[in-house]
């Protein structure tokens, strides 16, 4: 069923600078026998998006939804289980800006009652932050963090030690659905060496997992996942649980790709993926299981999904309250954390004031409005190491150094780590033929984009559902009426640019109706020859690459037929100079409010 929802509150945000959601069509979520509630890649947002009505609402809010959405299944005599698959860290100022990092997300993410939750790799790119997992965020979320392939040196006994517990059995409270879940990571191998990673392939071979998918008395087997799903980890767990159970429903859940997505492996095996940066929260519900409490076998269970845009009108409309019933004392507190936290960290301090919009994907490239053109033209000019002078430059950064777009209007302490929160530094290998330097910017640009999990190939990675379309210009598609069995209305409210995902389902997935916005390729990384002499091709370049890519950078000069040793014999470039602080000195020299 369709609803139109017309409520235009007054003051609805909890923080004082979050924007009031606009109204929108929306789409009902249907509850079933189990219900879950799923984020992925929130990477800090737990403020939600100060500039963006339709997900501007706070952890604090997604802590009232899901007590609100678990009283209602259970009032109902239904199930309801909250899942996060891991990127919780990196991306935002909550995170980044604090000494050390995390401080205080860690202690507002606490609040929400969790039932499954995993790691993704922005856990593991640091010795401290996947020590923070195995000595805070495990312990917070006690038996119910899951990780199946990753281990970790233990600070302190030196001894490797799997991360969390490897797998969990147990049963639903309403229901008594006897649930056997995994946790896995895709196979990520840019972790910090006090971690280990195990290829999902070789995991499933292990004897704990195999006799855990060969217990007869499970009802569902749910893995959840910072793995994308549609992908060969996925299709892998999926084919080895099937040849030993061919009839027993499987749920996944995934991210990584910062999409949305939703999978169809067979009949009775699904797998949902809920976008990024607190933008979606993924619902789903089973309907049709076998129970303990049932005892027969099911008629065929029915699964069904909705993207639910993280903003207060969803969440009223989905659970039938309104601003005085709505929200719980645990969810308003965690809210005053997080403006709390915010203003400890002076996350609204403006650094400067950017004269218009600046796009990833969502702007042409090259374009006066497209963030790495600006990059390019502007702020890698003032990328400038003393002892090099004026030495003529090819500076190489890759897209994925970015992370969200640069609205008009005041640059924050907040949008600084919004914008690239990643704190590698500039290295450099000087006298580079000119030409062989615009070689390996050629390589790396051919390589494909992110077509796999495997961070051996150079990913830019792409938001919302650019990744489904191979064209140059990525639109999203007005969902048709043949192709959705609900009946969307053609005239009526002015509808809010937003998400229009297409999955394995369909075109109905989203809880509110949007216009279509248009996406565009970008390369996966830039390579601007900074001179100061542009009218001049120079012989010889310094060749200076965020050192994130230094991997990729010595494999393209291969190719390039560079023989110089890349690991040897280059330099810190502008020393401890990172991205993040090039664009902030930048912003507060230019751009003047
Ligand atoms: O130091 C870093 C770390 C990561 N990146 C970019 O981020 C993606 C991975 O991000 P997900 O949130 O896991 O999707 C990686 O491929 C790089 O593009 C970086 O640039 N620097
Ligand atoms: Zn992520
Ligand atoms: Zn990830």
């Amino acid at each position: 069923m369709l609803f139109l929802l017309w409520l235009l509150p007054s003051a609805l945000a909890a923080q004082p600078s979050a924007p009031d959601p606009i109204s929108a069509p929306l789409r009902a979520l249907d509850f079933g026998q189990l219900n879950f509630l799923h984020t992925t890649d929130t990477h800090g947002w737990l403020a939600g998006h100060l500039q963006e009505p339709s997900y501007s609402a706070d952890w604090g809010d997604y802590v009232s939804f899901a007590t609100r959405m678990r009283e209602k299944a259970e009032a109902q005599g239904q199930d309801l289980l909250v899942i996060d698959t891991g990127d919780r860290v990196e991306g935002n100022g909550l995170y980044d800006s604090s000494e050390p990092k995390g401080i205080y997300l860690s202690d507002i993410f606490r609040h929400q009652h969790i039932d499954l939750l995993t790691s993704g790799n922005h856990e593991l790119y640091k010795q401290n932050t996947s020590e923070a997992e195995l000595l805070i965020t495990v312990p917070n979320f006690r038996g119910n963090y899951l990780a199946s392939n990753i281990d970790i040196i233990h600070p302190t006994t030196k001894e490797l030690v799997p991360l969390a517990p490897r797998f969990k059995k147990f049963t639903t409270k309403k229901q008594g659905i006897r649930i056997v879940a995994f946790g896995f990571l895709f196979d990520f191998n840019g972790n910090y060496n006090n971690t280990v990673v195990q290829r999902v392939s070789s995991t499933i071979k292990e004897d704990w997992f195999q006799e855990a998918i060969r217990d007869k008395e499970v009802d569902l087997f749910l893995v959840i996942g910072h793995v994308p799903v549609h992908s060969p980890e996925y299709r892998a767990i999926f084919k080895e649980i099937r040849a030993i159970r061919w009839d027993t429903p499987i749920q996944f859940f995934g991210g990584h790709q910062h999409v949305r997505d939703y999978a169809q492996y067979d009949s009775k095996a699904f797998g949902l993926a809920s976008g990024r940066f607190m933008e979606t929260v993924g619902f789903m519900s089973i309907d049709g299981l076998a129970s303990k409490a049932s005892h027969q076998s099911a008629v065929g269970p029915v699964f069904k999904r909705r993207y639910i845009d993280n903003n207060l009108l969803s969440y009223y409309h989905h659970t039938g309250l309104d601003q005085e019933s709505f929200p719980t004392e645990e969810g308003l507190n965690v809210s005053r954390l997080i403006a709390k936290a915010r203003s400890d960290l002076h996350l609204d301090h403006v650094h400067g004031c950017a004269p218009h919009d600046l796009w990833m994907s969502r702007a042409k490239y090259p374009a006066t409005d497209n963030i790495y053109t600006w990059l390019e033209t502007q702020v890698l000019g003032d990328l400038r190491d003393e002892s090099r002078g004026d030495t003529p430059k090819i500076a190489i950064v890759n897209t994925g150094a970015m992370r969200f777009d640069i609205f008009k209007g005041p640059f924050t302490q907040d949008s600084t780590f919004i914008v690239s929160p990643f704190t590698s530094t500039f290295r450099y290998v000087k006298d580079v033929p000119y030409e062989k330097a615009q070689l390996i910017v050629d390589v790396l640009n051919e390589q494909p984009q992110v077509s796999s999990t495997d961070e051996s190939s150079l990913t830019t990675l792409a938001p919302l559902e650019q990744l489904a379309y191979p064209e140059d210009v990525i639109v999203q598609k007005w969902p048709s009426a043949s192709s959705t069995n609900e009946q969307i209305p053609m005239s009526g409210p002015d509808l809010v640019p937003g998400y229009t995902t297409k999955d394995d389902l369909g075109t109905d997935g989203d809880d509110t109706i949007h216009s279509p916005i248009s996406f565009y390729r970008v390369p996966n990384c830039i390579g601007p020859l900074i001179s100061a002499n542009a009218s001049e091709t120079p012989k010889t370049v310094d060749l200076v690459y965020l050192d994130f890519i230094e991997g990729y950078v010595i494999l393209a000069a291969k190719f390039a037929g560079l023989d110089v040793d890349i690991a040897k014999e280059s330099d810190a470039y502008m020393p401890h100079m990172s991205l993040t602080n090039l664009i902030l000195e930048w912003v507060k020299k230019n751009w003047k409010c």
